[in-house]
């Protein structure tokens, strides 16, 4: 199994960047921009990395983010994640940012999206690997501030695929945002939002009814309302489900109490993501391996996990078929 999980060809569909600074990367750019970082070495980092809930993560990954200045840094950071990319057979990743993190202590909008594009771009040259952005607005602050930050990206329209919602769920319901979907929505971009990873079902509706969203961040509470199962597998709704970030922030206690199987076996569009692998020990095989080794997955899952990746992805129908085509080809 674990050989089938590592050969096949991947989409990582939600994986946000500022989650992939690796402890290493964190002390090397603390050192080069002369920030300060709460930890003397990188067991004391490892060490803090042990979380009760989503803000006590939250708060962490914010620190850790302040070592990000300048467009290299950007680069440098996303380069990095390419490299895990190759490692783990992603052929093409969707990568969210958090530019308000950034603008909100000097960085320039432009400072990060160009380097993570610069990056991408260099990622598809060496390794063919594909890629979008995905710019995220933070809940925690106004929607004020979010259509500030929309109107920063209409500079850079072209290389921003879409708009998403992440940060402290509880008591930011997407209807707090509700507006701001509208107009990212008239502009072209297209639309997803963490919903039913910590807060209840309610939310997941309201990222469907009110932000009108083409996928859903985690969902995983979708399993507590009988009719919203219903709906989402009517409609195939992408759930962009990760694993590792479920256990290490309790949304569910074990491995063995995940419910991935459980929306799998329902007919659940389901696939398998990282979303913060620096923090939550390890990348998108890593993720794979772990609901092996703990749920009763069958090879026919990890296949269906990993073409339902390709499926809702970002890209046209041509690169869609070419990708399930290797997929195929790598079953051979
Ligand atoms: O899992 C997450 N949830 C919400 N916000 C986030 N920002 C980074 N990771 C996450
Ligand atoms: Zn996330």
């Amino acid at each position: 199994m674990i050989e089938l999980i590592k050969k096949l060809p991947k989409a990582e569909l939600h994986l946000h960047i500022e989650g992939s600074l690796e402890p290493e990367l964190m002390f090397r750019l603390a050192k080069k921009n002369d920030v300060k970082i709460p930890y003397e070495n990188i067991e004391d980092v490892r060490k803090a990395y042990n979380f009760t809930n989503l803000q006590t993560f939250l708060d962490i990954y914010y620190a850790g983010a302040n070592v990000l200045l300048t467009k290299d840094d950007f680069y440098d950071l996303t380069w990095e994640y390419i490299l895990k990319c190759v490692e783990d057979n992603v052929i093409h990743t969707e990568i969210f940012f958090d530019p308000q993190t950034h603008t909100e202590r000097g960085v320039p909008f432009e400072a990060v999206i160009t380097g993570i594009k610069e990056a991408l771009a260099d990622a598809k040259e060496k390794y063919g690997i594909t890629s979008c952005i995905i710019m995220c607005f933070l809940r925690h602050l106004s929607q004020e501030d979010a259509f500030e930050t929309l109107e920063q990206a209409l500079a850079f329209k072209d290389d921003i695929i879409g708009v998403g919602l992440d940060s402290s769920e509880l008591g930011n319901p997407p209807s707090k945002f509700k507006e701001v979907f509208k107009k990212a929505k008239e502009e072209g971009f297209k639309l997803v939002a963490h919903a039913g990873e910590e807060a209840d079902f309610s939310y997941i509706y309201e990222a469907l009814d009110l932000l009108n969203i083409n996928r859903i961040d985690h969902g995983v509470q979708s399993i507590k309302s009988p009719e919203l199962m219903q709906r989402l597998k009517d409609e195939q709704m992408p759930l962009t489900v990760c694993p590792n970030s479920n256990i290490e922030l309790k949304v569910f206690e074990t491995y063995k109490e995940h419910n991935i199987k459980e929306l799998l076996d329902y007919g659940l569009n389901i696939s398998v993501n990282s979303d913060d692998p620096a923090y939550f020990k390890g990348y998108v095989n890593q993720n794979f391996i772990n609901l092996y080794e703990n749920l009763p997955i069958t090879e026919d899952d990890v296949i269906t996990l990993v073409k339902n990746s390709f499926r809702s992805a970002f890209i046209d129908d041509e690169l869609k078929e070419a990708y399930l085509a290797k997929v195929d080809l790598a079953l051979q």
